[in-house]
């Protein structure tokens, strides 16, 4: 809201000046996805600009030719002028074919290029920016307006100047006659210009302020539209509400939209009107003096042109430089996603060369999300060492995966201490750490890919190594699945694309582990693998990670204490707070938390077995 504040105050001649300072950037940006297109367009602009007054000169000069030929007798002049008027017309349609063409080409050039910046700015974001509502909704602009937008910068620049060497090379025609028609024809659209200026801020003002309605609109249809929510839609009847939600925010817009385009529409008829008296009256005075034999009936025709076209283009002008000044202001939207800041800091040369990880501390780390009140983690501290599986148990909420995160460098704005082999981790680069750690998150994606993808993403390198593959298929227990795939490693999985074969979840989580073995990391994490697997799978899963971080870092987080109970160690959270570390004897015997939460499992457990035993 404050930066809605901070344009509107700045809806300025001045800021829209100051927004004129990206068209340098533009252009080299534009410059460098393709310099032939680049040099073409402007080329044949140039020529566009100056083939009007050309096709003036030779119609004027062929008429004359033909009222002269009658007194003469000499046919020869007319079939010449006849000739330069002919290869002028052909030489504009040549010229506007060719700018056709390598406009559409560039044009869908520069889209793919900058949806491509955009994807790569959005990958080199830290997670914190990611998760922030203010870079979502700058990322939304850039996205949706900006994306096009300097394409048609570019082309309205090179069409004012086209139009700007029409205007002048046509008007010079009418300044031979009398001057002052010409400059009355060139600066009364100028009129227009403040009022058109305003509106087009207004309009600016308008889509700046959507960006956050726009993606609540695109989550609405997201939701309508996508597999994984289309089931509870369709359960709890959710669809007419969405849609008449969705409905609800375009009709908003629509109406603003009908404002501003009766706004417009209302503007240029009071200007076109006045235009036209002007052209008019300058009409009436060239019939006039054509009447009075003070020109020639080709000079009549060609001055009617030229006024014609001075004053289009003078419109022209106008309204050229009242778009750019529009599309300026959404260019600023474009940097401003662009240069937002990226505080990744992997290209720092200075950083130390990563070992095998061998020990991982926090020490007294503290944590709080960007924009909430509270410590998520509240002085943290413990230790992993090589060969040790560690278990994290503790209620909903009280930090278990934030701090999975920290750990693996997707946050760095802590406070306290995270050390790699007794180092700061900030030592070392973010891309080396991650590359030694395979971790399969809460919330893993289920790739709408292939098999082999969906588990070679774990390592790019190998992704074509069927037998590192199947090697890592079969440590998550996966390997009978994939077997029984239609098309083995190359299935499509999931039902996105044709021929997807869908997993059930526990099928699709065993993939994930599968993508995080996939890795030959030293440190892997696995933040509730078992949610979607039965007792048996989840017992499964367990000890062949136990087998796979023998001689590795081990760490899971679970609900399910039958498999906590068998980790070297076990570290008890809650509310942000490390309350209990040590072997599952250890903390049975400490009679706190942990004990609790493992009797309350136990005891339902064998309620439930009690109660099957009696039926
Ligand atoms: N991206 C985020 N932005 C702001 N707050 C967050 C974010 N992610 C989590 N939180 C908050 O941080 C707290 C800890 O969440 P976390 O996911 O770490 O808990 P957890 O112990 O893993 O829970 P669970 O067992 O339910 O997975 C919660 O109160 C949650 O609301």
């Amino acid at each position: 809201m404050d930066e809605l504040k901070y344009y509107s105050s700045n809806f300025s001649f001045k800021s829209i000046l100051s927004s004129f300072s990206y068209w340098p950037r533009l252009f080299k940006l534009l410059w460098e996805i393709n310099k032939a297109y680049f040099i073409l367009i402007i080329g044949c602009s140039l020529l566009q600009g100056l083939i009007p007054a050309f096709l003036i000169i030779a119609t004027q000069g062929f008429i004359n030719s033909i009222v002269n030929s009658q007194n003469s007798g000499a046919f020869s002049d007319v079939f010449f002028s006849f000739a330069l008027l002919a290869g002028a017309t052909i030489l504009n349609e040549l010229v506007s074919v060719m700018k056709g063409y390598v406009e559409r080409l560039y044009e869908s050039l520069i889209g793919y290029r900058l949806n491509e910046t955009i994807m790569s700015k959005s990958n080199d974001l830290p997670l914190e920016s990611f998760e922030d509502a203010d870079v979502q909704d700058k990322l939304k602009r850039a996205q949706s307006e900006a994306s096009y937008r300097p394409y048609q910068i570019f082309s309205q620049i090179l069409s004012l100047i086209s139009q700007a060497v029409t205007l002048f090379s046509v008007a010079a025609i009418l300044i031979i006659w009398k001057w002052w028609v010409a400059c009355l024809l060139i600066v009364f659209p100028l009129v227009s210009f403040i009022s058109f200026l305003k509106l087009g801020q207004e309009e600016f003002e308008i889509h700046f302020r959507r960006a956050p309605k726009t993606r609540e609109s695109w989550y609405l249809s997201f939701l309508l539209t996508k597999d994984n929510s289309f089931k509870e839609v369709k359960l709890f009847k959710l669809g007419s509400y969405l849609i008449e939600q969705y409905k609800r925010i375009f009709s908003g817009f629509f109406e603003e939209d009908k404002v501003i385009a009766k706004k417009r529409s209302f503007m240029s008829i009071r200007f076109q009107f006045l235009n036209e008296i002007v052209s008019a009256i300058i009409i009436f005075m060239i019939a006039f003096a054509a009447f009075n034999k003070e020109i020639m009936i080709g000079n009549l025709v060609g001055m009617i042109q030229a006024v014609t076209m001075t004053q289009g283009n003078s419109q022209g002008v106008v309204q050229g430089i009242l778009s750019l000044c529009q599309n300026s202001l959404y260019m600023k939207q474009l940097f401003a996603f662009l240069d937002l800041e990226v505080k990744e800091e992997d290209d720092d040369s200075s950083a130390e060369e990563l070992g095998e990880i061998e020990s991982l501390e926090f020490r007294n780390v503290s944590f709080v999300y960007p924009n909430t009140a509270n410590l998520t983690l509240k002085h943290i501290s413990f230790t992993l060492k090589k060969g040790e599986t560690v278990a994290v148990v503790g209620k909903n909420g009280s930090g278990k995966s934030t701090m999975v995160k920290i750990l693996t460098q997707l946050y760095s704005s802590y406070e306290g201490e995270v050390l790699i082999n007794n180092q700061d981790v900030r030592k070392y680069r973010k891309s080396d750490i991650r590359q030694r750690m395979g971790a399969v998150f809460q919330d893993f994606v289920h790739y709408e890919m292939s098999a082999r993808k969906n588990i070679g993403f774990g390592n790019l390198q190998r992704m074509l190594e069927d037998e590192s593959i199947l090697n890592a298929a079969e440590r998550s227990g996966v390997l009978p699945l994939v077997n029984k795939l239609n098309r083995g490693l190359d299935s499509q999985l999931g039902r996105w694309f044709e021929e997807g074969e869908q997993l059930s979840g526990g099928q699709w989580q065993r993939i994930a582990i599968a993508r995080a073995f996939m890795r030959e990391a030293d440190v892997y994490i696995l933040d509730e693998p078992s949610s979607f697997l039965d007792p048996e799978a989840e017992a499964d899963i367990f000890s062949r990670f136990q087998d796979l971080v023998e001689d590795k870092i081990g760490l899971f987080i679970s609900h399910r204490f039958s498999s906590v109970k068998f980790a070297d160690k076990i570290i008890v959270f809650d509310n942000g707070e490390i309350i209990e570390m040590g072997s599952h004897e250890e903390l049975i015997s400490l009679n706190g938390l942990y004990k609790d939460l493992y009797d309350t499992q136990v005891n339902a457990i064998v309620r439930e077995e009690v109660h099957l035993q009696s039926l």
